[in-house]
């Protein structure tokens, strides 16, 4: 169903077969916006932080919910802005059934005036029994000679308080330490905050699990073809510096994105596709 969404922008909502959950995605940049998980005895919860400072005025990304990085994460790529165009652009609505929605983005003259390739994006997100949530990101190279993008679903899940969250499952990995500038060995049995964190983990496993102790509450990461992932908070000093967080907000998320970023590019030849996807399941502390 299409209505009017945060800001006025027009949005998909989304209401799983079983009951279990509902979800919104912004046509602007196909920004996954909300999903919200209803358990047997209690009110829907909120998974997904979409900032109260957040601007809605296209072509300005959200700051929140689930933005596409796409042709490059970071600077991982040849384009200024950082995370590339994606999330900036107005997406077309190709389908929707009552639990299911895919939106489009196809590269014409502006995107070309930026990254010179033709490409479509396929953007899906359907919600699963049980709450759970799936979201997938389909490459496709239109054109008629090769190209390579690095790429991320960059979800700011909601948190308690950042200080009582964790991320498990990234022990042992080597990161990128985008705050520090330099390669690091994670020897921790889970990621905390306690200050900036700004990680691109390389080759990271599935499936990861972000505990908030605050809540009682798990978030299963699930991941197949993106690579890699990141875990960011910005901390105060540099939320305050952002004006679509500012010195309040940051407590209230952690990222944990799902990335084709540090391992390498993904090169596609005319033709050829690639796809990434994510599955979340919302669980209780304890019972995962
Ligand atoms: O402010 P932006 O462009 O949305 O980026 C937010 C953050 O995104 C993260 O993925 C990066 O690792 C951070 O370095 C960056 O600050």
């Amino acid at each position: 169903m299409m209505q009017a969404g945060a800001g006025g922008l027009p949005t998909v909502v989304l209401r799983a077969a079983d009951g279990s959950a509902t979800a919104t995605v912004h046509q602007h940049g196909a920004t996954l916006t909300s999903w919200a998980v209803s358990g047997a005895e209690k009110e829907e919860e909120e998974l997904l932080f979409v900032s109260p400072l957040a601007v809605f005025a296209p072509p300005k990304a959200i700051r929140g919910g689930a933005p596409i990085c796409f042709p490059q994460f970071g600077s991982l790529g040849p384009l200024k802005a950082q995370h590339g165009f994606a999330r900036n652009m107005e997406w077309a609505v190709d389908e929707v059934a009552g639990d299911s929605c895919s939106l489009v983005l196809c590269s014409d003259a502006a995107t070309r005036a930026e990254w010179p390739h033709h490409f479509k994006l396929t953007m899906q997100v359907s919600l699963l029994p049980n709450g759970a949530l799936q979201q997938s990101l389909r490459v496709l190279n239109t054109g008629d000679s090769p190209f390579e993008f690095t790429t991320a679903l960059h979800t700011y899940f909601r948190v308690s308080d950042v200080s009582k969250a964790s991320v498990v499952g990234l022990k042992g990995l080597s990161y990128f330490d985008n705050a520090a500038g330099s390669l690091a060995t994670d020897d921790a049995d889970a990621v905390t905050f306690t200050g900036e964190v700004d990680r691109a983990y390389i080759g990271a496993p599935s499936p990861l699990k972000l505990v908030d102790l605050g809540r009682g509450a798990v978030v299963m990461v699930h991941k197949e073809g993106f690579q890699d992932a990141v875990v960011w908070n910005p901390w105060e000093a540099k939320a305050a510096g952002m004006a679509d967080l500012g010195p309040e907000h940051w407590r209230g998320f952690v990222c944990v994105e799902v990335a084709q970023a540090r391992s390498g590019a993904v090169t596609l030849a005319p033709g050829q596709d690639w796809e990434g996807r994510l599955r979340l399941e919302r669980d209780t502390l304890g019972e995962s």
